[in-house]
């Protein structure tokens, strides 16, 4: 089947339904004010006219399909139904999958997560005009193939602050505290006596946070840890945040050594870029503290996991806590798992109904301001918006 290009209720219609209309509408010109009853009477058979196009797929009228990958949730889906043939694709789908290959090369949209776009996956889907990503962190998009194509390239961010936070800063206690340790403790009935010394965990409140990256996300888990648990902060950026440094008196640290050096906990949440790659490492590890905690909420990519096995394991640092890997889902046999000294947590950041649902709903958004020639309200590559 091709593709023709209408989109709403109102452009269904084969040309000669047009020019019928336009000549009625030419004939009420000259023939005067219309009767109401007769005007009525056409404005229903108009409608009757619309719906047996859209419920049956008349002469003229097809929506434009647009594929949907992975966890794209129930009310996106229901909105992109509404305009768009949704072709829904699970986790792990590519285009080797005969169905995910030809309607990709008939959709106008893509919206989905974790799955690279690139030069490569572009070139199966030659009409697409948006590329819509259900996350804030987009580093499995090529952006500048992307932008080579033409193609509008868009994320959720915002939304997702506060959710993303809870979950990170839970790390925070998960570690410090021990949590999931002392719970398997407890369920397997090792609690027969005091607990002992060596199960102790160490305190957060009134300790410093150094978050690296405080960007939305970042400056989310620094008002926790000032505002919750009276915790000095300090942050690593590109740039200098002086807005962030009044609400929450944060310090400035121009070097990352300075705030590793100062830190009892170390929050990484910059994303990830060829300039974060690896950017914590045997010699960032080995200037922290060794009291001092280690948490990842960006992506896996910014760590040097062999470095982090090492310094956890020589006591170069005390613990981590960790919601991201390097390859996701993580191994099971992966070394970080064996560790006592690590919590983990499955890439959760956002995974609440409510905050996943509104991030689905943000994406749908994205993709239909794009394919109905609306400036996306999170449009990442603003040159493909100039040049049209
Ligand atoms: N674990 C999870 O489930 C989730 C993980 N994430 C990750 O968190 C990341 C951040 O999201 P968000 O806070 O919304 O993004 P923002 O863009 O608001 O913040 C990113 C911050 O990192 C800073 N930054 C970028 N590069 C560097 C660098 N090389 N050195 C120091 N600082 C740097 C930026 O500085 P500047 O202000 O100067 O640009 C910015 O302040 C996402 O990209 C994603 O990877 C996001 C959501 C959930
Ligand atoms: O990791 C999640 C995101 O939104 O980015």
């Amino acid at each position: 089947m091709g593709q023709i290009g209408v989109v709403s209720g109102r452009d269904a219609f084969s040309r000669s339904s047009i020019w019928s209309i336009q000549r009625k509408q030419k004939a009420a010109f000259f023939a005067g004010p219309p009767d109401p009853v007769v005007a009525e009477r056409d404005a229903s058979a108009f409608l009757r006219k619309r719906y047996f196009y859209q419920s049956y797929g008349g002469e003229g009228y097809m929506k434009q399909k647009v594929v949907a990958y992975s966890r794209v949730r129930k009310p996106a889906r229901e909105l992109l139904s509404e305009k768009f043939d949704l072709r829904h694709y699970p986790y792990g789908t590519d285009v080797t999958d005969e169905n995910f290959k030809k309607d990709l090369q008939e959709a106008v949209g893509y919206i989905g997560l974790e799955k690279t776009v690139d030069d490569e996956f572009l070139k199966h889907a030659p009409n697409v005009k948006v590329v819509s990503n259900v996350s804030v962190g987009y580093d499995n998009f090529d952006i500048e193939a992307i932008t080579k194509h033409g193609v509008m390239a868009t994320n959720t961010p915002g939304i997702l602050d506060d959710t993303v936070a809870d979950a990170i800063f839970g790390l925070v206690l998960a570690t410090a505290r021990r949590i999931p340790e002392l719970d398997r403790y407890v369920k397997e009935g090792d609690w027969t006596e005091a607990l002992p010394d060596e199960r102790f965990g160490v305190d957060v409140h009134h300790k410093t946070l150094g978050v690296i990256g405080a960007g939305r996300i970042g400056q989310a888990i620094a008002k926790r840890g000032r505002f919750g648990f009276d915790m000095d902060i300090l942050y690593h950026n590109r740039s200098q945040k002086p807005d962030f440094e009044e609400k929450m008196d944060a310090v400035y640290c121009a070097e990352l050594d300075e705030l590793l050096e100062k830190s009892d906990y170390v929050c990484l949440m910059t994303p990830a870029t060829p300039e974060t790659q690896n950017l914590m490492s045997t010699e960032q590890f080995k200037k922290m503290k060794d009291t001092a905690i280690f948490i990842n909420g960006s992506r896996g990519a910014t760590v040097d996991e062999d470095a982090l096995v090492e310094a956890l394991t020589n006591g170069d640092i005390l613990a981590a806590g960790l919601d991201v890997f390097k390859e996701e889902p993580v191994s099971a046999d992966h070394p970080l798992l064996r560790l006592e000294n690590v919590v983990t947590t499955p890439h959760i950041g956002s995974s609440t109904g409510e905050t996943e649902d509104n991030m689905s709903i943000l994406a749908a958004e994205n993709l239909i301001a794009a394919v109905e020639g609306k400036r996306p309200p999170n449009l990442i590559n603003e040159e493909v918006w100039k040049k049209n």
